[in-house]
Protein backbone atom coordinates (compact mmCIF):
# COMPACT_ATOMS: atom_id res chain seq x y z
CA UNK A 1 0.00 0.00 0.00
CA UNK A 2 1.32 2.93 -1.08
CA UNK A 3 1.49 6.12 1.90
CA UNK A 4 2.28 9.57 1.63
CA UNK A 5 3.55 11.27 5.40
CA UNK A 6 2.97 15.05 5.64
CA UNK A 7 2.92 17.68 8.45
CA UNK A 8 1.44 20.83 9.44
CA UNK A 9 3.68 22.78 11.61
CA UNK A 10 5.33 19.13 12.88
CA UNK A 11 1.96 17.55 13.16
CA UNK A 12 2.48 14.53 11.29
CA UNK A 13 0.36 11.88 9.76
CA UNK A 14 0.46 8.78 7.65
CA UNK A 15 -1.80 9.52 4.39
CA UNK A 16 -3.64 6.74 2.49
CA UNK A 17 -5.76 7.70 -0.86
CA UNK A 18 -8.48 5.98 -0.97
CA UNK A 19 -10.37 7.96 -4.17
CA UNK A 20 -9.84 4.97 -6.59
CA UNK A 21 -8.91 2.17 -4.50
CA UNK A 22 -11.13 1.39 -0.68
CA UNK A 23 -9.77 -0.17 1.81
CA UNK A 24 -12.97 -2.45 2.70
CA UNK A 25 -13.20 -4.11 5.85
CA UNK A 26 -10.15 -3.58 7.50
CA UNK A 27 -9.69 -2.95 10.99
CA UNK A 28 -8.93 0.76 10.47
CA UNK A 29 -7.82 1.53 13.81
CA UNK A 30 -5.76 -1.34 14.01
CA UNK A 31 -3.67 0.11 10.96
CA UNK A 32 -3.71 3.77 12.65
CA UNK A 33 -1.56 2.17 15.61
CA UNK A 34 0.67 0.23 13.69
CA UNK A 35 1.20 2.65 10.67
CA UNK A 36 1.77 5.48 13.49
CA UNK A 37 4.07 3.24 15.51
CA UNK A 38 7.60 4.86 15.32
CA UNK A 39 9.32 1.64 16.51
CA UNK A 40 7.30 -0.51 14.47
CA UNK A 41 5.67 1.13 11.65
CA UNK A 42 6.05 4.52 9.91
CA UNK A 43 5.90 6.78 13.40
CA UNK A 44 3.27 9.61 12.87
CA UNK A 45 1.02 11.34 15.31
CA UNK A 46 -1.89 9.38 13.50
CA UNK A 47 -3.68 8.53 9.68
CA UNK A 48 -5.65 10.20 7.91
CA UNK A 49 -7.35 8.44 4.80
CA UNK A 50 -8.36 10.37 1.47
CA UNK A 51 -11.95 9.63 0.75
CA UNK A 52 -14.94 10.19 -1.87
CA UNK A 53 -17.66 12.03 -0.45
CA UNK A 54 -21.20 12.06 -1.50
CA UNK A 55 -21.70 15.98 0.74
CA UNK A 56 -18.56 17.06 -0.13
CA UNK A 57 -15.78 17.50 -2.61
CA UNK A 58 -13.90 14.85 -0.71
CA UNK A 59 -13.81 13.37 2.66
CA UNK A 60 -10.95 13.16 4.69
CA UNK A 61 -10.95 10.56 8.28
CA UNK A 62 -8.57 11.46 10.81
CA UNK A 63 -7.36 8.26 13.48
CA UNK A 64 -5.34 9.22 16.41
CA UNK A 65 -2.31 7.13 16.95
CA UNK A 66 -3.83 4.95 19.68
CA UNK A 67 -6.46 4.52 16.64
CA UNK A 68 -9.36 6.02 17.70
CA UNK A 69 -11.36 7.91 15.45
CA UNK A 70 -11.11 11.79 15.35
CA UNK A 71 -13.66 14.35 14.27
CA UNK A 72 -11.73 16.62 13.16
CA UNK A 73 -8.26 17.96 12.58
CA UNK A 74 -6.82 20.84 11.62
CA UNK A 75 -3.01 20.24 10.27
CA UNK A 76 -4.85 17.40 8.35
CA UNK A 77 -7.05 19.36 6.53
CA UNK A 78 -4.36 21.64 5.51
CA UNK A 79 -2.23 18.63 4.48
CA UNK A 80 -4.96 16.76 2.93
CA UNK A 81 -6.16 20.29 1.21
CA UNK A 82 -2.30 20.43 -0.63
CA UNK A 83 -2.06 16.94 -0.91
CA UNK A 84 -5.12 16.97 -3.51
CA UNK A 85 -4.48 20.20 -4.79
CA UNK A 86 -0.84 19.28 -5.95
CA UNK A 87 -1.93 15.95 -7.71
CA UNK A 88 -4.78 17.44 -9.68
CA UNK A 89 -7.92 15.65 -7.89
CA UNK A 90 -9.60 20.12 -7.81
CA UNK A 91 -8.73 22.67 -10.68
CA UNK A 92 -10.26 24.92 -8.65
CA UNK A 93 -8.00 26.09 -5.78
CA UNK A 94 -11.27 25.81 -3.39
CA UNK A 95 -13.28 23.08 -2.15
CA UNK A 96 -14.71 21.53 0.55
CA UNK A 97 -14.00 18.68 2.55
CA UNK A 98 -16.32 16.36 4.72
CA UNK A 99 -15.60 15.43 8.08
CA UNK A 100 -16.98 13.77 11.47
CA UNK A 101 -17.61 16.90 12.58
CA UNK A 102 -17.77 19.68 9.87
CA UNK A 103 -17.90 19.98 5.78
CA UNK A 104 -15.37 22.86 5.51
CA UNK A 105 -14.14 25.49 2.99
CA UNK A 106 -10.45 25.07 1.98
CA UNK A 107 -8.39 27.49 -0.12
CA UNK A 108 -5.27 26.48 -1.22
CA UNK A 109 -3.05 29.81 -1.14
CA UNK A 110 -0.48 29.76 -4.23
CA UNK A 111 3.07 31.34 -4.37
CA UNK A 112 2.92 34.52 -6.42
CA UNK A 113 5.91 34.20 -8.63
CA UNK A 114 5.56 30.36 -9.13
CA UNK A 115 1.46 29.33 -9.14
CA UNK A 116 1.44 25.50 -8.93
CA UNK A 117 3.09 25.64 -5.77
CA UNK A 118 1.23 25.87 -2.32
CA UNK A 119 2.35 28.60 -0.02
CA UNK A 120 -0.52 27.88 2.56
CA UNK A 121 -3.61 26.36 3.33
CA UNK A 122 -6.94 29.22 4.46
CA UNK A 123 -9.68 26.79 5.96
CA UNK A 124 -12.57 28.26 7.22
CA UNK A 125 -13.28 25.68 10.37
CA UNK A 126 -16.89 27.01 10.68
CA UNK A 127 -18.81 28.00 14.05
CA UNK A 128 -17.17 26.89 17.58
CA UNK A 129 -19.78 25.01 19.43
CA UNK A 130 -19.98 26.19 23.15
CA UNK A 131 -22.49 23.46 24.57
CA UNK A 132 -21.44 20.42 27.10
CA UNK A 133 -23.39 18.98 24.49
CA UNK A 134 -21.18 19.75 21.77
CA UNK A 135 -17.99 18.26 23.12
CA UNK A 136 -19.54 16.16 25.09
CA UNK A 137 -19.07 16.97 28.82
CA UNK A 138 -21.44 15.91 31.87
CA UNK A 139 -23.43 18.94 33.36
CA UNK A 140 -25.81 20.71 31.98
CA UNK A 141 -26.30 19.88 28.36
CA UNK A 142 -26.99 23.63 27.22
CA UNK A 143 -24.62 25.25 29.31
CA UNK A 144 -21.75 26.85 28.50
CA UNK A 145 -18.11 26.04 30.09
CA UNK A 146 -16.09 29.55 30.35
CA UNK A 147 -13.35 29.91 32.97
CA UNK A 148 -15.29 27.07 35.27
CA UNK A 149 -13.52 25.95 38.57
CA UNK A 150 -13.05 21.44 37.77
CA UNK A 151 -11.49 19.50 40.04
CA UNK A 152 -8.66 17.24 38.89
CA UNK A 153 -7.26 14.48 41.08
CA UNK A 154 -7.57 17.30 44.13
CA UNK A 155 -6.29 19.68 41.49
CA UNK A 156 -8.68 22.62 41.20
CA UNK A 157 -8.37 24.40 37.65
CA UNK A 158 -10.22 26.69 35.60
CA UNK A 159 -11.00 25.66 31.95
CA UNK A 160 -12.96 27.01 28.73
CA UNK A 161 -14.10 23.82 27.16
CA UNK A 162 -15.41 23.79 23.76
CA UNK A 163 -15.80 21.62 20.18
CA UNK A 164 -14.34 23.15 17.40
CA UNK A 165 -16.01 19.70 15.79
CA UNK A 166 -13.64 18.10 18.00
CA UNK A 167 -13.76 18.66 22.16
CA UNK A 168 -11.18 20.91 23.59
CA UNK A 169 -10.41 21.70 27.23
CA UNK A 170 -8.18 24.67 27.62
CA UNK A 171 -5.98 26.31 30.56
CA UNK A 172 -5.06 30.15 30.86
CA UNK A 173 -1.17 29.75 32.51
CA UNK A 174 1.72 31.64 32.85
CA UNK A 175 4.14 30.08 30.90
CA UNK A 176 3.27 27.61 28.53
CA UNK A 177 6.56 25.82 28.94
CA UNK A 178 6.63 25.35 32.44
CA UNK A 179 3.04 24.10 33.32
CA UNK A 180 3.85 20.10 33.52
CA UNK A 181 1.50 19.11 30.35
CA UNK A 182 2.94 15.93 30.37
CA UNK A 183 1.26 15.11 33.83
CA UNK A 184 -1.76 16.59 33.65
CA UNK A 185 -2.89 16.58 30.05
CA UNK A 186 -3.62 12.31 30.60
CA UNK A 187 -5.19 13.31 33.17
CA UNK A 188 -8.09 15.78 31.89
CA UNK A 189 -8.15 13.99 28.51
CA UNK A 190 -9.45 10.49 30.75
CA UNK A 191 -11.47 12.33 33.23
CA UNK A 192 -14.99 11.35 33.84
CA UNK A 193 -16.35 14.89 33.32
CA UNK A 194 -15.59 14.07 29.03
CA UNK A 195 -17.18 10.81 28.22
CA UNK A 196 -15.33 10.43 24.82
CA UNK A 197 -12.37 12.34 25.98
CA UNK A 198 -11.05 15.59 25.73
CA UNK A 199 -7.95 17.54 23.62
CA UNK A 200 -6.23 19.38 26.43
CA UNK A 201 -4.87 22.98 25.31
CA UNK A 202 -2.90 25.35 27.39
CA UNK A 203 -2.84 29.11 26.42
CA UNK A 204 -0.47 32.46 27.39
CA UNK A 205 -1.77 35.68 26.05
CA UNK A 206 1.48 37.49 25.01
CA UNK A 207 -0.38 40.63 23.72
CA UNK A 208 -3.27 41.48 21.86
CA UNK A 209 -2.49 39.46 19.22
CA UNK A 210 -0.56 36.56 20.18
CA UNK A 211 -0.88 33.65 22.32
CA UNK A 212 1.25 30.85 23.47
CA UNK A 213 -0.34 27.12 23.00
CA UNK A 214 0.69 23.80 23.40
CA UNK A 215 -1.30 20.85 23.32
CA UNK A 216 -2.14 17.24 24.86
CA UNK A 217 -3.53 15.77 22.31
CA UNK A 218 -6.55 13.37 22.61
CA UNK A 219 -5.34 9.49 21.82
CA UNK A 220 -2.09 11.11 20.30
CA UNK A 221 -0.50 12.65 23.27
CA UNK A 222 2.11 15.77 23.39
CA UNK A 223 2.12 17.39 19.52
CA UNK A 224 4.16 19.81 18.32
CA UNK A 225 0.65 21.18 16.75
CA UNK A 226 -3.08 21.31 16.71
CA UNK A 227 -4.89 23.42 14.34
CA UNK A 228 -8.56 22.61 15.82
CA UNK A 229 -6.64 23.24 19.36
CA UNK A 230 -5.36 26.29 17.92
CA UNK A 231 -8.60 27.88 16.86
CA UNK A 232 -10.16 26.28 20.30
CA UNK A 233 -7.59 28.46 21.96
CA UNK A 234 -8.35 31.88 20.45
CA UNK A 235 -12.20 31.51 21.10
CA UNK A 236 -11.39 30.69 24.60
CA UNK A 237 -9.15 33.72 24.85
CA UNK A 238 -11.87 35.99 23.38
CA UNK A 239 -14.46 34.23 25.31
CA UNK A 240 -12.33 35.12 28.54
CA UNK A 241 -12.00 38.84 27.53
CA UNK A 242 -8.23 38.15 26.94
CA UNK A 243 -8.64 38.96 23.61
CA UNK A 244 -10.64 41.16 20.94
CA UNK A 245 -12.98 38.72 18.74
CA UNK A 246 -12.41 39.76 14.65
CA UNK A 247 -8.34 40.49 15.40
CA UNK A 248 -6.06 38.20 13.17
CA UNK A 249 -4.39 36.31 16.05
CA UNK A 250 -0.79 34.32 15.72
CA UNK A 251 -0.81 31.39 17.58
CA UNK A 252 2.52 30.17 18.61
CA UNK A 253 2.70 26.34 19.09
CA UNK A 254 5.89 24.29 19.20
CA UNK A 255 6.14 23.32 15.72
CA UNK A 256 5.26 27.15 14.23
CA UNK A 257 3.24 29.59 13.85
CA UNK A 258 -0.85 29.55 12.89
CA UNK A 259 -2.93 32.34 11.96
CA UNK A 260 -6.54 32.33 13.26
CA UNK A 261 -9.02 34.53 13.24
CA UNK A 262 -12.92 34.21 14.83
CA UNK A 263 -14.67 36.64 12.55
CA UNK A 264 -17.99 38.62 13.02
CA UNK A 265 -19.88 35.97 11.57
CA UNK A 266 -19.09 33.40 14.33
CA UNK A 267 -16.49 31.59 11.93
CA UNK A 268 -13.22 30.44 12.77
CA UNK A 269 -10.35 31.07 10.37
CA UNK A 270 -7.12 29.61 9.93
CA UNK A 271 -3.94 29.76 7.59
CA UNK A 272 -0.89 27.75 7.77
CA UNK A 273 1.47 25.73 6.13
CA UNK A 274 1.22 21.65 4.90
CA UNK A 275 4.36 19.79 3.92
CA UNK A 276 5.67 16.55 2.64
CA UNK A 277 7.87 14.67 4.28
CA UNK A 278 7.47 11.13 2.05
CA UNK A 279 6.02 8.79 -0.41
CA UNK A 280 6.69 5.04 0.09
CA UNK A 281 4.96 2.19 0.39
CA UNK A 282 3.96 0.09 3.48
CA UNK A 283 5.84 -3.28 3.91
CA UNK A 284 3.38 -5.99 2.37
CA UNK A 285 4.18 -8.24 6.00
CA UNK A 286 3.10 -5.26 7.89
CA UNK A 287 -0.01 -5.27 5.70
CA UNK A 288 -0.79 -9.15 5.57
CA UNK A 289 0.62 -9.16 9.53
CA UNK A 290 -2.22 -6.22 9.73
CA UNK A 291 -4.84 -7.33 7.63
CA UNK A 292 -4.61 -10.83 8.98
CA UNK A 293 -5.82 -9.97 12.03
N1 LIG B 1 -6.60 14.41 18.61
C1 LIG B 1 -7.74 15.05 17.95
C2 LIG B 1 -7.67 14.86 16.42
C3 LIG B 1 -6.45 15.55 15.78
C4 LIG B 1 -6.52 17.05 15.91
C5 LIG B 1 -5.24 17.82 15.63
N2 LIG B 1 -4.10 17.10 15.19
C6 LIG B 1 -5.50 19.05 14.75
O1 LIG B 1 -4.62 19.46 13.98
O2 LIG B 1 -6.62 19.64 14.88
C7 LIG B 1 -9.06 14.43 18.50
O3 LIG B 1 -9.09 13.23 18.78
O4 LIG B 1 -10.04 15.18 18.60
Amino acid sequence: MLFTKMHGLGNKYVFFNLLNNPLDNHDLSELARSVSDVNYGIGSDGMILICPSDKADFRMRIFNADGSEGKNCGNGLRCTAKYLYDNGYSESSQFTIETLGEIVEVEVELETNHKSTVRSVKVDMGEPKLQKADLPMEGDPFSSTINEPVIIENQEFHMTCLSMGNPHAILFVDDVKKFPLERWGPKIEHATLFPERVNVGIVHVLNEQEIDYRVWERGSGLTMACGTGACAAVVAAALNNRLKRELPITVHLPGGDLTILWDANNHVWKSGPAEYICHGELAIETCQTLFSR
